[in-house]
C-alpha cells in the first residue's frame, strides 16, 4: 500500500448485508448474469449474498492474494478461473466478478485481465482503485482502513475524549 492507512472503517454484519444488498439492487440494470465470480477470500460473503438476490446458482472463485495483514506484496494467483468461463467471457456471456472492496486496484487488475468482458463489482471502493470497478456502493478515503466483520470481535473502547470510563 501506497500511505498510511490512518483511519478506520469497521463494519458490521448487519451494516454488510445491507450494503451488499444494495449492491444487488444496483446491479439488477446491468444483468442478468449467468454465473460470478468471487474473488476469494473477501468475495465470498458478497458473493453469497449477491448470488441469493439475483438467483445466480452458478459461483466460480479465483484466489488472489496481496496483503500479509495491512501490507501490500506482490500479487499472487493461488487458484485461477475454470477454462468453461474464461470461454463464456470471450464468447460474450456476462459474467459477474464480486470482491468485497477495491484498494490500490492490483487486485482488480489481475482478475480483469483473466476476464476481460465481465462486469466489476465491489461493495467497497478507495479512489486509486475506484476507476477499475464498474459497480460499487461506498466510497472511503485512500488512508481509510476497512474492518470486515470476519476479522472483528467484540472488545471494549475507550471514549472518544479519552481517559477510562
Ligand atoms: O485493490 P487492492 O490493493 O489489490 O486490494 C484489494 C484486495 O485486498 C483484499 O484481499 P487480500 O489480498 O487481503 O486477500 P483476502 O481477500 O483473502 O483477505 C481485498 O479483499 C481485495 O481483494
Ligand atoms: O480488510 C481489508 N481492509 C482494507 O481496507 C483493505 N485494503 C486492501 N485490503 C484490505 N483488506
Ligand atoms: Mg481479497
Amino acid at each position: 500500500m501506497n500511505q498510511p492507512q490512518n483511519k478506520s472503517f469497521p463494519v458490521s454484519w448487519d451494516q454488510f448485508h445491507r450494503d451488499s444488498r444494495a449492491l444487488a439492487w444496483r446491479l439488477t440494470s446491468q444483468g442478468p448474469f449467468t454465473a460470478i465470480v468471487a474473488i476469494t477470500r473477501g468475495g465470498l460473503v458478497p458473493a453469497a449474498i449477491i448470488a441469493r438476490e439475483l438467483n445466480i446458482r452458478v459461483i466460480e472463485s479465483v484466489s488472489v492474494k496481496s496483503y500479509d495483514h495491512q501490507n501490500q506484496g506482490k500479487i499472487t494467483v493461488l487458484k485461477s478461473v475454470n477454462s468453461d468461463l474464461l470461454a463464456a467471457d470471450a464468447s460474450g456471456q456476462k459474467l459477474l466478478i464480486i470482491d468485497d472492496l477495491v484498494d490500490t486496484g492490483a487486485t482488480a487488475r489481475a482478475v480483469r485481465d483473466m476476464l476481460p468482458n465481465a462486469h466489476f463489482a465491489t461493495v467497497y471502493a478507495k479512489p486509486q482503485g475506484r476507476e477499475l470497478v464498474d459497480t460499487f456502493i461506498t466510497e472511503v478515503s485512500q488512508d481509510t482502513w476497512i474492518f470486515f466483520p470476519w476479522d472483528l470481535d467484540f472488545t471494549y473502547a475507550a471514549p472518544i475524549a479519552g481517559g477510562t470510563d
